[in-house]
This record gives structure tokens, C-alpha cells and sequence, in this order.
């Protein structure tokens, strides 16, 4: 079978990483998460002192570290310089300062660039989920969807991953949200948007099985129309 470009954009909290995973997973694809690679990149201004509010000192060493994604939807994995950042870039802190970090066109063509390695590398396709990958990263994908749900769905499903882990109340997880959906849409370089022929899907009634099936439904008209 031929292999398949899956792009599936959106903001946080609509359920691209959930979904994409399973529909690699079910579809035999490989499976990239490139928030989690900003979010290293971010991780690694941090810790190593940078000031990740000024563009050019974030711009002048964002070659530095070296960035590997692990490709399988059933184990994803992220290493920064060969120690595994999984846990790390998820933390408030990084959560908080990524939009920045992000928003620098030397970071964005740096990341771009390890994305479409990696897409042109997975011989039976792969699903790529992001804010850009059907707008500017993979703009001839074979399908692009772009999943949206209401600002209070989505901040009921990450307060609900938080707990326990760091607490946070409803609103000022939505805040936050709103906060970092706002920073991402409004950048100059390559911001969060939907694609002219993406499919949008509202997650906000919709279960997450709900929305597998229907990217994996699509997934499978567009194989047959070819
Ligand atoms: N349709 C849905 N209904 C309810 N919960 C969902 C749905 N889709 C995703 N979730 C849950 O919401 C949380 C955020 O989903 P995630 O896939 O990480 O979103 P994103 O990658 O867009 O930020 C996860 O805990 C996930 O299980
Ligand atoms: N293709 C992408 C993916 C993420 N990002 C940035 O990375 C951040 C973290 O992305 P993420 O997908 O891990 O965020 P969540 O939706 O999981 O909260 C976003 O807020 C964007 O600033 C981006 O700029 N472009």
C-alpha cells in the first residue's frame, strides 16, 4: 500500500495527541508529536540559562541541542542531547514559556526541518500532529484535519490530566490556555491555523473514539479515491 501523510492541527486540548496516536496505531503508521519537540527545545533554553523572552539569544543557539523523536505511537519518546525529555517538557514551567520559544523564525525553521526528515523517512506513512503541519510543515499531506472544541472542554480534559501532578484549578487552567492559543495564533511566522481544504472536526460532544473513527474513516476514503 501506498504510504499516507496524516496532518492534524489544533489548539491544546482538542485531542490531537490522543487521536493520533491511535490512528497510527491502527493504520500502521509512524507518529510524530511536534509540540513535544518545541517544548524540548524550550526545556533546553531553560535549563541551560537562556533567557527564552529574547529572540535573539534563543535565536542564536537553537542549533545547539540535538532533538530525537521516536516515531512509534505505542511508545513516544523525545531525547534532548541523549537524555530522555519526556517528563520534563511537561512540566508548567515549560508549558508556560514554549509559546516564546516557539514564535522565533531561526527555532521554527530549525524544528521544520527535523520534521520533514522524519516525514520523508516513514516509509508507510505517518500521522504528524501540531498547530502548522497542513498550513506550512507538510502542506501536500494526503489528509489535514483540524480538530477544535470550546475553550471550556478543553480546559475540563487538561485540569483532569494535571491532578495529582500538579494542581491546578478549572479557570486558571483556562486561562492559561486561552493565553497560549491567543500567543500561537498571533505570531508573524507559520501560527497556529487551519489549512483551506483541512477537514475541521468539533471535539467538544464528540468521545475520543468518536473522533479516532472518523479521522481513520477519512483516512481510508482518501486511500480508496486513489
Ligand atoms: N473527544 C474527547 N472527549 C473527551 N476527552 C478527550 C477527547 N479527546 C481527548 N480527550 C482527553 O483530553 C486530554 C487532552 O487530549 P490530547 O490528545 O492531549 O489533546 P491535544 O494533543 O490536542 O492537546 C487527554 O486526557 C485526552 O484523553
Ligand atoms: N507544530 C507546532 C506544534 C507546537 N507548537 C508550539 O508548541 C506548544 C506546545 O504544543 P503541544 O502540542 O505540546 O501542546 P498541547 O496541545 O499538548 O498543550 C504550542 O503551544 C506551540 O507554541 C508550534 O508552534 N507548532
Amino acid at each position: 500500500m501506498e504510504s499516507v501523510i496524516v496532518a492534524i492541527d489544533g489548539p491544546s486540548g482538542t485531542g490531537k495527541s490522543s487521536t493520533s496516536r491511535a490512528v497510527a496505531a491502527e493504520l500502521g503508521l509512524s507518529y510524530l508529536d511536534t509540540g513535544a519537540q518545541y517544548r524540548a527545545i524550550t526545556w533546553w533554553m531553560l535549563t541551560n540559562g537562556i533567557d527564552v523572552d529574547d529572540p535573539g539569544a534563543v535565536a542564536a543557539v537553537c542549533g545547539k541541542p540535538a532533538i530525537e523523536s521516536g516515531t512509534d505511537p505505542l511508545a513516544p519518546a523525545i531525547s534532548v542531547d541523549g537524555a530522555d525529555a519526556a517528563g520534563p517538557i511537561r512540566t508548567r514551567e515549560v508549558t508556560s514559556k514554549v509559546s516564546a520559544v516557539s514564535a522565533v523564525p531561526e527555532v521554527r525553521a530549525r524544528i521544520t526541518g527535523l520534521q520533514r526528515a522524519i516525514a520523508a523517512a516513514a516509509e508507510k506513512g505517518i500521522v504528524v500532529e501540531g498547530r502548522d503541519i497542513g498550513t506550512t510543515v507538510l502542506p501536500a499531506a494526503d489528509v489535514k484535519i483540524f480538530l477544535t472544541a470550546s475553550p471550556e472542554a478543553r480546559a475540563a480534559r487538561r485540569s483532569g490530566e494535571l491532578k495529582g501532578r500538579e494542581a491546578a484549578d478549572l479557570a486558571s487552567t483556562r486561562e492559561a490556555l486561552i493565553r497560549r492559543d491567543a500567543a500561537d495564533s498571533g505570531r508573524k511566522t507559520s501560527p497556529l491555523a487551519k489549512a483551506d481544504d483541512a477537514v475541521e472536526v468539533d471535539t467538544t460532544e464528540l468521545t475520543l473514539q468518536q473522533v479516532i473513527e472518523c479521522v481513520v474513516a477519512l483516512v481510508e476514503e482518501k486511500r480508496a479515491g486513489r
